[in-house]
């Protein structure tokens, strides 16, 4: 049993992933393998500096996440550019985690978290999909107070991907992020009763 859970940059996915987990599923999570394969070492690193130039790269060898971050959030053909070198490696090992994941408990729910899941149209490729939501603003002013972007760069970062509102009409289920954490938690607590007494119903 699986599901893949996203939403916009901020919103709060790894907020209600945590929510999940401590209830007893299990997470993949897609910005984690994306940081993996980037490590000194792996090819898709090697590919970014090719690309990207040395500009991207620290002294210690690994990469400048802020550099790179700066350049393909002012540039779509630049972002372009860097999933055609990350996403089919982030894609395989992600398939690869949740299936291993549901092979070793078939009972529990595996999540899948991915930030891109409906700009990369992996929507059928999961059972259902959660989207965690807050509407645009709150949004803006959490993105702004966890990352300490400037309100220009944190606009970037927001168009870059598909409207928030869009993707709580393509959801199969939501979670309102808005309110308080405690709010979130109880939302989450009805998502897993139904879960638990029956076929998913997403
Ligand atoms: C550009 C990079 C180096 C910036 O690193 P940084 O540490 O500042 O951000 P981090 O990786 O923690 O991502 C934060 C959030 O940015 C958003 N984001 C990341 N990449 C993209 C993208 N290509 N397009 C739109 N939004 C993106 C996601 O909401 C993500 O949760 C990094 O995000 C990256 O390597 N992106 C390409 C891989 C990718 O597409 N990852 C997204 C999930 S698969
Ligand atoms: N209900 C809430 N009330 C107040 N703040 C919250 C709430 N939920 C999350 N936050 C805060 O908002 C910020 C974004 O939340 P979170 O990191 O879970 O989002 P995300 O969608 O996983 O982000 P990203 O796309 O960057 O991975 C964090 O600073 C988090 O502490």
């Amino acid at each position: 049993m699986n599901i893949g859970l996203t939403g916009g940059i901020a919103t709060g996915k790894s907020t209600v992933a945590r929510m999940l987990v401590a209830r007893g599923a299990a997470l993949v999570d897609a910005d984690r393998i994306a940081r993996e394969i980037v490590e000194p070492g792996q090819a898709a690193l090697v590919r970014i500096a090719e690309r990207f130039g040395d500009r991207v790269i620290q002294a210690d060898g690994s990469l400048d996440r802020r550099m790179l971050g700066t350049i393909v959030f002012a540039d779509a053909e630049e972002r372009k550019a860097l999933e055609a070198i990350t996403h089919p490696a982030i894609r395989e090992l992600m398939r690869e985690r949740v299936a291993a994941l549901e092979a070793e408990r078939p009972d529990r729910l595996v999540v899948a978290d991915i930030p891109l899941l409906y700009e990369s149209g992996l929507q059928h490729v999961y059972e259902g999909v959660m989207v965690a939501y807050v509407p645009r603003e709150v949004q803006r002013t959490r993105l702004i107070g966890r990352d300490g972007l400037s309100p220009e760069e944190a606009d970037k970062r927001i168009g870059a991907q598909m409207d928030i509102e869009e993707k709580r009409r393509l959801a199969d289920y939501v979670i309102d992020n808005s309110g308080t954490v405690a709010e979130t938690e109880a939302q989450l607590d009805r998502f897993w009763r139904s879960l638990r007494s029956g076929p998913v119903t997403l």
